[in-house]
């Protein structure tokens, strides 16, 4: 329970994602949270801000049902605030935004946020802005340097790229965790299993989420506290269907039973071949199997 009294030490930005720029924020709240005696949170948005102001969706890391899960679990911070990212919010002067709604309606007592952080009307509020009015208002900030990996800076745009174009091993670096598609089995057609005797479970992509390449994947599937490995298949299957939208289809190597219905998430680790259309069944088979073996090779090393 927490405690409204209390002042808060919030990180502010969208964080999708939450890779390692974002936990070196979310770090320090936690760290200044202690030391204010209060509690820590991060303030975000229900929606992607770009999304609103320049009329395009923004494909994203962290779907919009785990995003509380994901920022808590991965940034230990206390409490998700999600404030409401409509007309209003896009026009509030810069200084509105720290004063009326992060410190008098949130208790900020001190604020942390990155170096490029841009809020307010146009972006016109920045990090020089807001470490003098919080020092008007007798509060803390600290900006954080940007985190970089080999001289690039770590932000969600980057990772999105990488994400695109297959390289999962890059986004991992970036991002600090494997990239995770996360929800709920579905039933297929039962064409795995019965014609291909490769049973797999059904996983319909998020619409929001940031889409690699269809292909299969090597892949750990977590599923009620346990981890399998899986050869995973993400497209749209053009050996049986024309069309359809995508899936995400885990082979699980050392499973059998039912997860219909249940909760999976599943880490793409590694980009093997695009999808194709197969001639017939039995090529598609032969190379599952190779694709099961090279899954298997990828986890032993
Ligand atoms: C490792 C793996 C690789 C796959 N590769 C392809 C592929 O390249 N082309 C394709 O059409 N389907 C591919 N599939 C998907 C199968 O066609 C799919 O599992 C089958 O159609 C069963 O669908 P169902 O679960 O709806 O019954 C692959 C599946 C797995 C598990
Ligand atoms: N590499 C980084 N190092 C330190 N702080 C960062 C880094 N990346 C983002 N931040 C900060 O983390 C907060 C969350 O930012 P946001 O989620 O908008 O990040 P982003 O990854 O830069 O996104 P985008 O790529 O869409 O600009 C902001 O205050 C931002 O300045």
């Amino acid at each position: 329970m927490i405690e409204v009294t209390k002042p808060r030490a919030i990180a502010l930005g969208y964080f999708d994602g939450v890779h390692l720029g974002h936990r070196a924020l979310m770090q320090r709240a936690v760290e200044r949270a202690k030391q204010i005696g209060g509690t820590s949170a991060v303030f975000t948005f229900d929606v992607h801000p770009d999304s609103v102001v320049m009329g395009r969706q923004v494909p994203l890391l962290t779907a919009n049902a785990y995003r509380t899960e994901e920022i808590k679990k991965l940034g230990g911070v206390d409490e998700v605030i999600f404030g409401h990212f409509d007309h209003e919010m896009q026009h509030m002067d810069w200084r509105d935004f720290i004063h009326k709604l992060l410190i008098g309606r949130f208790n900020a007592g001190w604020i942390i946020s990155g170096r490029n952080n841009r809020f307010g009307y146009k972006g016109q509020g920045n990090a020089e802005g807001m470490a003098i009015e919080c020092e008007k208002a007798g509060i803390g900030y600290d900006c954080i340097e940007d985190v970089k990996i080999g001289g690039i800076v770590v932000s969600s745009t980057y990772i999105r790229q990488l994400i695109s174009q297959g390289d999962m091993e890059g986004a991992a670096k970036f991002l600090g965790h494997p990239y995770t598609v996360s929800g709920i089995v579905e039933h297929g057609r039962r064409v795995g299993t019965s014609v291909l005797q490769v049973p797999t479970v059904n996983l319909r992509l998020p619409t929001e989420m940031a889409l690699p390449p269809y292909g299969v994947y090597a892949t750990r599937v977590l599923v009620d506290g346990q981890s399998y490995i899986a050869a995973t298949n993400i497209g749209v299957k053009p050996t049986f269907l024309d069309g359809g939208a995508p899936t995400i289809e885990p082979h699980l190597l050392d499973f059998a039973g039912d997860l219909y219905g249940k909760m999976i998430h599943v880490e793409l680790h590694k980009f093997l071949r695009p999808e194709m259309q197969f001639e017939s069944v039995e090529a598609l088979k032969t190379a599952i199997e190779e694709n099961v073996q090279q899954t298997r090779d990828f986890f032993a090393e």
